[in-house]
């Protein structure tokens, strides 16, 4: 699908594992292709700054990630938020999960073996891409694990073959409505793509504000369209930048 763009300014919200770049193994063997990081900057240029990544990642893992390309970000669905590239990330999550509850969840991935933990500090990830038959056994752990320390509030995100803990507060669709209230997104019709039940708040966000949402790797009713794949995305967002690049 080549979707055709509304008339009038719009604004771009990017998610990025499984949208943007393909999904691998492990969080730390994506491949973020350096075409794909030109095209990010020319669009960056040509939407006066209104493009932005949402993503369940670190805003400094997204930084890693793309380097030398800075973008305005969102990290940690919500947690983290770089309202101006050239400005610190901000934090709008409240306290870090404890150190008890990441301790308590390296217990539990020790008793399973290829599960992988990532501390997010706003949000703390178990990944069983290599143990997928440990899924069922993890969510009731981990919901044994929220009960008893039901002071925290923190609740199950299920993502791509991972688990998230992290407080109700926070999403991407609160991210998308913050940055909307602000230069250089508001007024401009946003578009967001993303990929997994976690991009969920953020479709409902831009449909809420007249966008456009469009899932990859899915469809479903009430969305704008869909993405076959990520290489699908990537060549939309080239084809978008090349119409820059020759005055299109
Ligand atoms: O919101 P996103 O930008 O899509 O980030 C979602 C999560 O992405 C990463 O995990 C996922 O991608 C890994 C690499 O492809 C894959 O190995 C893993 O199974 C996926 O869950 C990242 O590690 C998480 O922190 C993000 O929340």
């Amino acid at each position: 699908m080549t979707p055709e763009l509304p008339n009038g300014p719009i604004s771009l919200f990017l998610d990025v594992d499984g949208t943007l770049i393909d999904i691998a193994p492990r969080p730390d063997a994506v491949v973020v292709a350096p075409h794909l990081i030109e095209t990010l900057n020319i669009l960056d240029r040509r939407l006066d700054g209104a493009l932005a990544l949402v993503s369940g990642r670190t805003i400094a893992d997204l930084d890693h990630l793309f380097h030398p390309l800075r973008l305005r970000a969102s990290g940690v669905h919500g947690a983290e938020m770089r309202f101006d590239a050239n400005h610190e990330t901000e934090s709008v999550a409240g306290d870090a999960v404890s150190e008890d509850i990441v301790a308590r969840l390296r217990d539990i991935a020790g008793s399973h073996v290829g599960t992988l933990v990532e501390n997010k500090r706003y949000s703390v990830a178990i990944h069983y891409r290599a143990a997928p038959a440990a899924r069922e056994e993890l969510a009731r752990e981990l919901q044994l694990l929220i009960q008893s320390e039901a002071g925290q509030d923190l609740r199950i995100l299920p993502g791509h073959m991972v688990f998230e803990l992290k407080r109700a507060t926070f999403d991407k669709g609160v991210a998308i409505g913050n940055f909307l209230t602000r230069a250089p997104f508001q007024g401009r019709r946003p578009i967001f793509c993303g990929d997994d039940v976690t991009d969920t708040p953020g479709f409902d966000a831009v449909l809420a504000a007249g966008g456009l949402a469009f899932s990859v790797g899915f469809s479903r009713p009430g969305l704008s369209g869909s993405f076959a794949d990520p290489a699908a995305v990537r060549d939309w967002l080239a084809h978008m930048a090349q119409m820059e690049a020759s005055g299109g």
